[in-house]
């Protein structure tokens, strides 16, 4: 048994788990600079909402290195203009902006550039170091939530590989396997992209867990005729009432979790929370290229020049998610008041969020 990891820091060198290859082919890739950086965020061969903010903030960083200039004026103008050009990769996840938001905070701690490379890179590591401590978190609460509950049904990818390790809403079975504990867990294929049937099927069978494939269109027959018990999915963007952007899909199981009366998580690290915004209303969806749907394995599917509609992410109101399972405890109801209360907790305690 083993919990992959997608992202490796050894001292020098940034290689990421090749997702796009998953999951036939095994294959790490070295990221040398920050426009590696940002292709590997924008084709999905690193995805995630926290495992995008690690690796840009590791790009982040590698950038720096290569700025050449003794004022710290014209080096902090050089990291306005990366953060803003990695902050492009993708809209939805704001784990990048936080992460990078972070990084460049951190420059202004500095009083030269030498100074302000290593403090980029340090913080990279420390949010790195962060997520795999708050996964394993996340992994705890949601086993006590899911006490009594075996079959349970997930969308996407929200696992080790989506973020520093263990995952957010795969956490627990990783942890659960750990401990022999016995999940059976429904995991749909997540058109267009695969990242159920590529990337949480495998994910979770190197740990030993047991894992049933369906379609996404299976999921309303598969829980009334398998007995699901909980329905659990990460998170890409949580806004202050708990409006949550996570994989297209996602509000259709938070729908029918509601018609079926089983409870409804969302697993995400307090990273993901947006409190700039007020709902869901104001989240940025990202839409994919139209091949993602009118193409498989190159070859069209559907007649050529189709119109194509292709949200990568939807939004579920918070009426309908049960509790938010972070790493710093469970919220419910009534979210816009518990997220501010639990956040303003963790700031009391000088922790970062
Ligand atoms: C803990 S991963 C969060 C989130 O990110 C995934 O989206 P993508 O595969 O497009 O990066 C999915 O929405 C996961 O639930």
């Amino acid at each position: 048994m083993s919990i992959p990891l997608s992202i490796k820091w050894n001292g020098q060198q940034l290689t990421i788990l090749d997702q796009q290859k998953l999951p036939h082919l095994i294959e790490y890739v070295t990221l040398e600079t920050i426009e590696d950086v940002y292709e590997a965020i924008f084709s999905l061969k690193v995805r995630g909402a926290p495992a995008i903010g690690i690796t840009a903030a590791y790009g982040l960083a590698l950038g720096a290195q290569r700025h050449e200039t003794v004022s710290l004026g014209a080096f902090q103008q050089y990291i306005k203009k990366d953060v803003s050009y990695l902050n492009a990769s993708r809209p939805t996840a704001v784990n990048l902006a936080w992460a990078l938001n972070r990084l460049q905070d951190k420059v202004s701690e500095a009083t030269n550039v030498e100074q302000a490379k290593q403090l980029l890179l340090a913080e990279a590591i420390k949010i790195h170091e962060e997520d795999e401590a708050s996964c394993r978190r996340i992994g705890e609460h949601a086993l006590t939530l899911l006490e009594g509950r075996t079959k349970v049904m997930t969308i996407c990818n929200a696992g080790s590989i989506a973020t520093a390790k263990y995952g957010t809403a795969l956490a627990p079975f990783h942890l659960g396997s750990e401990r022999g504990r016995h999940f059976d867990v429904y995991a749909c294929e997540t058109r267009p992209v695969y990242q159920g049937a590529r990337l949480t099927v495998w994910e979770l069978q190197q740990s030993n867990v047991d894992v049933t494939l369906i379609t996404d269109s299976m999921a309303a027959h598969t829980i009334k005729a398998k007995g699901i018990e909980a329905i659990i999915v990460g998170a890409d963007r949580i806004a202050a009432n708990g409006d949550t952007a996570n994989k297209i899909g996602t509000f259709n199981l938070a729908l029918l979790a509601k018609a079926f009366n089983i409870p409804f998580y969302v697993a995400a690290p307090v990273s993901t929370f947006d409190l700039e915004i007020e709902d869901g209303t104001a989240i940025p969806i990202e839409e994919r290229n139209p091949e993602e749907i009118t193409h498989m394995n190159g070859r069209p599917i559907a007649p050529l020049g189709t119109k194509v509609f292709n949200p990568a992410f939807d939004v579920t109101p918070s009426q309908l998610i049960t509790a938010i399972i972070t790493e710093k405890g469970i919220i419910t109801a009534d979210y816009q008041k518990n997220i501010s209360r639990l956040l303003a907790a963790s700031i009391r305690k000088g922790e970062k969020i």
